[in-house]
């Protein structure tokens, strides 16, 4: 793709780093968001192992994964690229399940 009103060098790396200082923003947040779902996902676990309950909910998420799939088609996300993030993401979660599990029966 090329234009014929290329903007001069200046303007192209003015838009671009405005351009990044948004993408900086919204990954500073998913951070955060992540971090916190970390901080109440660690609690499901400390009381499951508590409870002698299963680390992972299968039901569970494939309710969390059809609502998502929603929530990423009224958002113009790709529903399949949502549904591959949130598995990555609970995949780590039962993994610290786990191991809270294994902690707690040592
Ligand atoms: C957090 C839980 O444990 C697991 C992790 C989930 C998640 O990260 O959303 C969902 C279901 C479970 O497999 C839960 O049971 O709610």
């Amino acid at each position: 793709m090329s234009s014929d009103n290329r903007p001069d060098e200046q303007e192209l790396k003015d838009q671009l780093t405005s351009f990044r200082e948004s993408i900086d923003n919204i990954d500073a947040a998913l951070v955060y968001m992540l971090a916190e779902r970390f901080k109440i996902t660690q609690k499901v676990g400390e009381y499951k192992a508590k409870y002698d309950l299963p680390p992972a909910d299968k039901d569970r998420e494939q309710r969390q994964i059809e609502r998502l799939r929603r929530l990423a088609e009224d958002a113009n996300l790709d529903p399949d690229f949502s549904e591959k993030f949130l598995n990555f993401i609970i995949k780590e979660v039962i993994r610290h399940h786990e191991q809270i599990r294994e902690a707690e029966g040592e």
